[in-house]
């Protein structure tokens, strides 16, 4: 497989504390892949480190083949990595319109045909225009979330690095956001890598998923694994007793 992103033996240190131990994985273009485990294991870690957002100690991120620069990310970057974080309340500005929200990232990267783009990704996060001049404060988890998507998708990325997107929402809102993140994926040819302490949420968006504790990958699995309960680790398998908790709870 050639990846079109590769994180090789990459560690993270905040202070004394190894967060990420010499951790790989490889994503194909094109792919969905999940990054599991419980609260602290360093998913979320390991995605910051891609975007240039945690300390890389050592080891290396590679991108279409190049290596990157241990902390620096030019915009050329951006342009073609895009992310999505959990909490839609924190971050988009609350006094912003829709409008000035989508704009931003178009002036950032020098992109022209504004009116056309914010209309085609109000229409494909299924708000559509008539969300444009609203105030992200007037609008509800869900389609505050959708805006952070859009604000993703604007300047027509080819990866999107996906921070627990849909863990703030209900749970029918998350199976919408969900699918939409699905539908934009198979149409604009997108690689996704997705971060959850959810595995039933994975099983759904991911063909491979690494499950990481203590800052380690302790398994590597396909989505038909998961499904099949091909799993070696208790570890895994205690994820997979409280994700199938959750789908129990959230249906009674
Ligand atoms: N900026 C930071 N400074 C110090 N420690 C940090 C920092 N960011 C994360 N950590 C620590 O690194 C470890 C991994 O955190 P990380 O956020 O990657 O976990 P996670 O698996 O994404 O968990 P969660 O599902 O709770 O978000 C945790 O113990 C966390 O406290």
């Amino acid at each position: 497989m050639t990846a079109i992103v590769s994180a090789e033996n990459l560690t993270v240190t905040y202070d004394d504390f190894l967060a990420l131990d010499t951790v790989s994985i490889d994503v194909a273009p094109g792919e969905s892949f999940g990054l599991v485990g419980e609260s602290g294991s360093g998913k979320s870690t390991l995605l910051r480190a891609i975007a240039g957002l945690s300390p890389v100690t050592s080891g290396r991120i590679v991108l279409d083949g190049k290596p990157l620069d241990a902390k620096y990310r030019d915009k050329a970057f951006y342009r073609q990595v895009q992310m999505v974080f959990q909490d839609p309340y924190g971050s988009l500005h609350p006094r912003q319109t829709v409008d000035r929200l989508l704009q931003e990232p178009l002036a950032i990267h020098g992109v022209a045909d504004a009116e056309r783009r914010i209309l085609r990704a109000l229409d494909e996060v299924g708000l559509g225009s008539s969300f444009r001049f609203r105030y992200s404060h007037q609008l509800s988890g869900g389609q505050r979330q959708r805006i952070a998507i859009a604000r993703a998708l604007i300047i027509e990325p080819q990866i999107m690095l996906l921070d627990e997107p849909t863990s703030a929402l209900d749970a029918s809102v998350q199976a919408e956001v969900l699918n939409l993140l699905e539908q934009v994926r198979r149409d604009r040819k997108l690689t996704y890598i997705m971060v959850s302490h959810d595995l039933g949420v994975v099983t759904h968006m991911c063909e491979r998923l690494a499950v990481m504790k203590n800052g380690k990958v302790v398994e590597r699995l396909s989505s038909a694994d998961l499904v099949a309960g091909r799993l070696s680790e208790d570890y895994t398998k205690n994820l997979m007793v409280a994700s199938k908790g959750f789908v129990r709870n959230a249906v009674a």
